[in-house]
C-alpha cells in the first residue's frame, strides 16, 4: 500500500505553483458531453478524479486523450448513456454527466453515488431541478433513470440550499432546454461562473452565475471550444496553511486572491502575513500561531474544503479554537487522527473544540478522506519525528504532484510502498 512519510520540523520556504481546480475541470469536463465538436482543455490538473472523469467518458463512447496539462474530449458523437457503479462510487462528480446527457441524448441511466466518508450526501436537489425541466426520474436496482423524450423546456427552479452539484447539473441540462429556466438560490462558488464561462464559450446563454438568480436561455445546440480553468483555490488555501504552520515563507503563484478572501482573512487572524499581487501572494509567518473560530458556510463564506487544513494548523496554535461545520454533517474524520498525533479536540455536536498543545508527535494515520489527508500531511509537517499517512489515494484525487510541491519547498516527504 502507498504511503507518505514525512519528517516534521522543516521551515517551508520558496515558490509553489498551484494548479487548475479540481472542482473547475470535473463539471467543465461533464459540459463538454454538451458540445457536438471536440474541445480542448488547458491547464488540466494530473489527479485521479481526472483520470476517474476520462474513464467515464470512455464509458459513453468519447474519446479522451491527455497531452501534458491539456485534455482533449471528442464528444461528437455519444454511444451509451450510462454511468455504472464502479465508477460513480469511485467519484461522487460523476454524477454531472447525468445533465447533459440528459439534455443531449434525451436519457440518461447514472449509478446511485451513495455517501462518503464525509456525510450522505443526497442528489434530491439535482432530481428536483431536472424534473422541473420535465424530465422523468426512475430508481431502481441501484441505478437512477431518468427520460426526456421530447427534450427539457426551462422552468423556473429555487434550490432549498445553494448546492454545487445540483446547480452545475441544471445549469448544463438548461443549456439546451427549451425556453428559459430560472434558477433561484444557487450556489455562488468561482467553480459555478467558470462553467457558465465555459458553457457559453460553447454558444450556450448563461447570466448571472455567481449572483443570486442564474438565468439560462436555452439553445438549440453547442459546439466544443478551448477553455482555460481557473486555478486551484483549495489546493492554494492548502499551501497557505503549510506556509504559515512552519513558520515559513513561501510564494503561492497563479493564485487568485480573489477567491481566497476566508482562507486570507483566518489566517491574518491566526497571525500569518500575507502579501497580495496580481500573480498569486505570499505567506510568511514566525510558526507562533493564535486560535481562530471558523464556521463553514457555502460561498462566499468559508469553505468547508479548507476545514480539515485549518484545524491542523489550530491544534498547534496558542489558545481554544471552536470550528462549526454547518455544510455536511459529518466531517470531522480526521479529529481521531490528529487526536493520536497528540492533539486536543472534543466534538460537540456540529462543533469541533480545538485546544491548542505546544507540540504534535508523529506516527502511522489514515487519510480518510481528501481533504483529511491533507491535514494529516500539514499535521505531519510540524510533528516531531515521523508521520506515516496511509489510504492516499485519497489525496490523490484532488491534490496534483503534492510530494514534489512540497519537497521543492524544503519539506521532507516521500512516497513509499509499504
Ligand atoms: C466536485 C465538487 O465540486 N465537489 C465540491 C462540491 O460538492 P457537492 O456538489 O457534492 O456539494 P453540494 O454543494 O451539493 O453539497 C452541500 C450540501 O448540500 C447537500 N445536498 C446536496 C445536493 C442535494 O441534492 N441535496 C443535498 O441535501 C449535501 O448533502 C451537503 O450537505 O461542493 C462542496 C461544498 O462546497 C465541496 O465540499 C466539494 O468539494
Ligand atoms: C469533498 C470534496 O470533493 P468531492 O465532492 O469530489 O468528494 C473536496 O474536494 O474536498
Amino acid at each position: 500500500m502507498e504511503k507518505l512519510i514525512i519528517s516534521g520540523g522543516k521551515r517551508l520556504s520558496g515558490t509553489v505553483k498551484i494548479s487548475g481546480a479540481k472542482n473547475a475541470v470535473l463539471p467543465i469536463i461533464a459540459a463538454s458531453l454538451l458540445g457536438g465538436s471536440p474541445s480542448t482543455l488547458e491547464e488540466i490538473p494530473d489527479l485521479e478524479d481526472v483520470r476517474t472523469f476520462m474513464h467515464v467518458l470512455e464509458h459513453l463512447g468519447v474519446p479522451t486523450r491527455r497531452e501534458a496539462d491539456t485534455l482533449m474530449i471528442d464528444s461528437t458523437n455519444i454511444t451509451s448513456c450510462e454511468a455504472p457503479y464502479d465508477l460513480v462510487r469511485k467519484m461522487r462528480a460523476s454524477f454531472l454527466v447525468m445533465g447533459p446527457l440528459l439534455a443531449r441524448r434525451g436519457q440518461a441511466k447514472i449509478s446511485l453515488p451513495g455517501g462518503c466518508a464525509i456525510g450522505t450526501r443526497p442528489i434530491d436537489l439535482h432530481l428536483k431541478g431536472f424534473e422541473a425541466l420535465g424530465a422523468e426520474i426512475e430508481i431502481g436496482h441501484g441505478y437512477i433513470e431518468a427520460k426526456a423524450p421530447k427534450g427539457l423546456t426551462g422552468a423556473r427552479i429555487y434550490l432549498d440550499f445553494p448546492s454545487v452539484g445540483a446547480t452545475e447539473n441544471i445549469m448544463m441540462a438548461a443549456s439546451l432546454a427549451q425556453g428559459v429556466t430560472i434558477l433561484e438560490n444557487p450556489a455562488h462558488e468561482p467553480e459555478i461562473v467558470d462553467l457558465a464561462n465555459y458553457l457559453n464559450v460553447m454558444g450556450a446563454r448563461v447570466r448571472g452565475a455567481g449572483t443570486n438568480v442564474i438565468k439560462i436561455e436555452g439553445v438549440s445546440e453547442l459546439r466544443g471550444t478551448a477553455y482555460t480553468v481557473i486555478p486551484d483555490r483549495i489546493e492554494a488555501g492548502t499551501y497557505m496553511v503549510a506556509a504559515a504552520m512552519t513558520g515559513g515563507d513561501v510564494w503561492i503563484e497563479n493564485a487568485l486572491t480573489e477567491h481566497l478572501k476566508p482562507v486570507i482573512a483566518k489566517l491574518k487572524e491566526a497571525g500569518a502575513v500575507i502579501e497580495e499581487d496580481i500573480n498569486g501572494l505570499r505567506v510568511y509567518s514566525s510558526g507562533n500561531l493564535r486560535s481562530i473560530d471558523i464556521k463553514t458556510l457555502p460561498y462566499p463564506g468559508f469553505p468547508t474544503d479548507m476545514q480539515a487544513q485549518f484545524m491542523a494548523l489550530s491544534t498547534v496554535a496558542q489558545g481554544t479554537s471552536v470550528y462549526t461545520e454547518t455544510v455536511f454533517e459529518n466531517r470531522f474524520m480526521h479529529v481521531d487522527e490528529l487526536k493520536r498525533m497528540g492533539a486536543n479536540i472534543k466534538i460537540e455536536g456540529r462543533s469541533a473544540i480545538v485546544e491548542g498543545v505546544r507540540k504534535l508527535t508523529g506516527c502511522p494515520v489514515k487519510a480518510t478522506d481528501l481533504r483529511a489527508g491533507a491535514a494529516m500531511v500539514l499535521a505531519g509537517l510540524v510533528a516531531e519525528g515521523e508521520t506515516e499517512v496511509g489510504y492516499i489515494h485519497h489525496i490523490d484525487r484532488g491534490y496534483d504532484g503534492i510530494v514534489d510541491k512540497l519537497c521543492a519547498i524544503g519539506a521532507d516527504i516521500k512516497r513509499v510502498n509499504r
